[in-house]
């Protein structure tokens, strides 16, 4: 383990294709986030929010700029690389938890261990833990998806994430599918994990009411992020 900076993004610029043009997604986004940080990027729709944890993500690779994860450029990396690092260094945690329907939480975590061809019995008491940590007492870690609210779910989507020991954790609009209340313990929840696994945790939503646990607050305006005035 290095103790570099989790992650780094310098200058980075995305285009997508857009008819004859290419449309700028991200113009020159800077950030450096620190271990044990939660940077939350608010903005309205289709200003580049979801592209920012893309990239950061080693999903899309920028038009230009660099992502540094853990001290280590990015950009050089071949696919099979990017994968691993993502893998050992990157939790997700996506919009709608994507949990595979047949599979009890435990064993949403377990099928994380399986594909780092890790030990299923270390793991079952890894992923007990961590799910228990997040809040899911014996009964619900017992169940699958459909049998789980969509908080208890969003719960198990960031035990998954957390499941690597990653020293960054992307989140995108986790509390999209919840209630106010709900999406505060969600937050709240996210604030602790981040404080109390280290991770660099960015966060975007476009519920400004959610930002209060932050603690750094940006703002994406198409495709450019600048420290938040409020
Ligand atoms: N694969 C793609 N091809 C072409 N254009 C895209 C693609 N993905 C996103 N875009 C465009 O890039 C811009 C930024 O999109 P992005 O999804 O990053 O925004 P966002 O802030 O996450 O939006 P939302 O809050 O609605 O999820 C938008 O104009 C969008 O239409």
């Amino acid at each position: 383990m290095t103790d570099a900076t989790p992650l780094v993004l310098e200058s980075v610029k995305l285009t997508y294709p857009d008819g004859g043009h290419r449309l700028t997604a991200l113009d020159e986004v800077s950030l450096t986030v620190a271990a044990g940080e939660l940077v939350a990027v608010a903005g309205p729709s289709g200003s580049g929010k979801s592209s920012l944890l893309a990239v950061a993500a080693t999903l899309l690779r920028p038009d230009s700029g660099r992502v540094v994860v853990g001290g280590r450029d990015t950009g050089p990396l071949g696919e099979r690389e990017r994968t691993r690092l993502r893998r050992e260094r990157i939790g997700i945690v996506f919009q709608q938890a994507n949990l595979l329907a047949s599979l009890t939480a435990v064993e949403q975590l377990l099928a994380v261990e399986h594909l780092r061809g890790g030990s299923v019995r270390e793991g079952r008491r890894r992923a007990e833990e961590l799910l228990e940590s997040v809040g899911l007492g014996a009964a619900q870690r017992r169940r699958r998806p459909h049998e789980l609210s969509g908080g208890e779910r969003q719960r198990v989507n960031i035990a998954r994430a957390l499941y690597g020991g990653p020293s960054v954790l992307l989140v995108d609009e986790p509390t999209s599918a919840l209630d106010r209340e709900r999406g505060e313990r969600v937050m709240e929840l996210l604030g602790s994990v981040t404080r109390r696994h280290g991770t660099a945790t960015v966060l975007v939503t476009h519920d400004r009411e959610l930002l209060g646990r932050a603690d750094r607050v940006l703002t994406m305006t198409d495709g450019r992020l600048a420290r938040s005035a409020a």
